[in-house]
């Protein structure tokens, strides 16, 4: 099988993100973990571009023992010479010189003639040749470039001592098919190409940076660059754990090799993100929090019958959490069936048919129904005492100037029509209560009252609890919502329920929801 190098750039390409700096010692760390996951050459940084990356170009050759570790350099012997400062010592070092070829940036940024261009770049490869063992030369803006001239630099730098010559889409302009055939055009087209390899660099400015890579690959470059997470300046880089995982999964069309060892890639992308400070977006792919997560029932059925439905790639290949079926409101009942099976609920038909509808009714309003979420609901049902009142609707006027008034819908299940009733309070919960002894015809004495969040974020379920006493004797009793008015609503007629149930049953006594409270 083919083999196809990588060439890491997330310490220099990756750094250029806007708003990203990284030091020595975050560029150590995240170098020695690129060598872990098998990265072949490592761009350190721009050594003349500051004396801070210049050290950390020198810290990371000196930890880096294995992968080739670069630095980049513009075709001047100043930065030639920084680039050789830093490497010094460097077990496996390299340089990367590159200098634009196209008309827009001959004429406008480099204000020279395709002569000057031709003779610069051969004169800094020689240059570099004689220091370092590895030298690449870039031709920046190669995607914008006339292809004959692609050629005749390609043609100088060869015997000038380049083993790598780079043709980057540095600004992410082309489309896969031309970038394809710029790499076929050199390779039949160029004198001396079998002497060195090809490579490929581009960027994401139409989102296309992943597919032009592979494009390359296709069309016989043997080394691809990139940056995990695909950061980088503007829209960033290829994401180079992208196009890892796309060549193994596709071996069958590829058939190329890499070498990487790609359960590395999430600790890798979790790392460079951290040190970044660059989030990485949940529908990223590979490494995306959604990327193994699946939220739709008939998605969820399918991957519980078999996973291959739903998923090309197993997420332990590339280290990263495993898959999750996520409880929401498009989940469907083989889900939250299983989801409750495996919390170690064992329930009948009947009362999975009841949680799943009020599963669904709270998914309504929750984004993600967790597991905290779903034991409170089994919980806040199955007590064990009977239901006499179920909340229907509960509605507030509140205004922080006029009274709340409080109006609830109930169903008395010994009665056929549910019963509203209204009352005003000292606040809102205090009037819904009110409303509600109305309705149960129970005057019950709020003895303690505690609202505490189950889950996280604004949209958290709340869970109330609630003490009421009748003389001697007091009940508890507890309501969840993500509405807390509602589960405020919830929980005292839980107590009722308990209450009536209790006292009907003769056993008007304390009791307690909560073991130990
Ligand atoms: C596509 C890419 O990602 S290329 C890499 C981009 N990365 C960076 O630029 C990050 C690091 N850069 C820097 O710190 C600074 O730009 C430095 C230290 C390299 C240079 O700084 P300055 O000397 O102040 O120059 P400045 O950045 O303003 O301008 C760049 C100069 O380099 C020239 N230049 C640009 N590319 C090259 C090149 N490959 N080879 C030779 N000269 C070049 C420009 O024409 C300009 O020259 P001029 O001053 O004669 O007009
Ligand atoms: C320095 C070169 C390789 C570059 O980053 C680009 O052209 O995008
Ligand atoms: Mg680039």
């Amino acid at each position: 099988m083919r083999r196809v190098q990588f060439f890491d750039t997330t310490l220099r390409d990756g750094e250029q993100s806007p708003g990203v700096n990284l030091n020595a010692e975050e560029k150590v760390a995240i170098a020695l973990q690129l060598e872990r996951l098998g990265i072949h050459v490592l761009e350190a940084g721009f050594a003349a571009a500051s004396p801070g990356d210049l050290e950390a170009v020198r810290q990371v050759s000196q930890a880096v023992k294995g992968a080739t570790v670069v630095s980049l350099a513009r075709a001047v012997p100043g930065d030639i010479e920084k680039a050789r400062e830093a490497l010094q010592g460097a077990e496996n070092p390299g340089i990367h010189i590159f200098l634009a070829t196209s008309p827009i940036h001959r004429k406008y940024k480099l204000n020279m003639t395709r002569e000057q261009v031709l003779e610069k770049a051969e004169k800094a490869v020689q240059m570099a040749g004689k220091y370092f063992p590895h030298v690449e030369f870039s031709m920046e803006d190669g995607g914008r470039t006339e292809k004959e001239f692609l050629c005749q630099v390609a043609e100088r730098v060869i015997p000038a001592g380049a083993d790598v010559i780079n043709i980057p889409d540095t600004v992410g302009y082309l489309t896969p098919a031309e970038y394809g055939e710029i790499f076929r055009y050199m390779k039949e087209h160029v004198r001396g190409i079998e002497k060195v390899k090809l490579s490929a660099h581009c960027h994401d400015d139409l989102g296309m940076a992943v597919a032009n890579t592979l494009a390359a690959i296709e069309a016989g470059a043997e080394q691809v660059e990139g940056a995990i997470n695909g950061i980088g300046e503007r829209a960033g880089n290829t994401a180079l754990e992208e196009v890892a995982v796309a060549l193994a999964t596709r071996e069958d069309h590829y058939q190329v090799a890499t070498g990487l060892h790609l359960k590395e890639i999430g600790k890798t992308s979790r790392l460079v993100s951290k040190l970044t400070g660059m989030p990485v977006p949940g529908n990223k792919a590979v490494v995306g929090a959604n990327a193994f997560a699946h939220e739709s029932g008939i998605h969820q059925d399918g991957m519980l019958k078999n996973s291959s439905t739903y998923e090309i790639l197993r997420p332990e290949t590339v280290g990263v959490d495993s898959t999750q079926l996520v409880l929401g409101k498009h989940s469907g009942r083989h889900a939250f069936q299983d989801k409750l099976q495996e919390m170690g609920y064992r329930l009948s038909e009947e009362k999975i048919d009841f949680l799943f509808s009020r599963f669904k009714e709270l998914a309504d309003r929750k984004k993600r129904v967790e597991e905290e979420d779903l034991i409170s609901l089994v919980e806040e049902k199955w007590g064990g005492e009977e239901e006499i009142f179920t909340l229907e609707t509960v509605q507030i006027s509140y205004g922080n100037r006029s009274v709340p008034t409080a109006s609830v819908r109930i169903c008395d299940h010994r009665y056929p029509q549910a019963l509203q009733e209204a009352a005003c309070g000292n606040g809102s919960i205090d009037a819904i209560f009110k409303a509600i002894d109305r309705v149960t015809g129970e005057v019950m004495h709020l003895e303690d009252y505690k609202i505490t969040s189950v889950t996280d974020g604004k949209d958290a379920l709340g869970e109330v609890f609630v003490k009421l006493r009748q003389g001697d004797y007091a009940v508890q009793g507890r309501g969840v919502s993500t509405d807390i008015l509602e589960a405020s609503a919830r929980a005292y007629i839980h107590a009722v329920n308990r209450w009536v149930s209790r006292s009907t049953a003769g056993e008007g006594k304390a009791v307690s929801v909560f073991s130990g409270s």
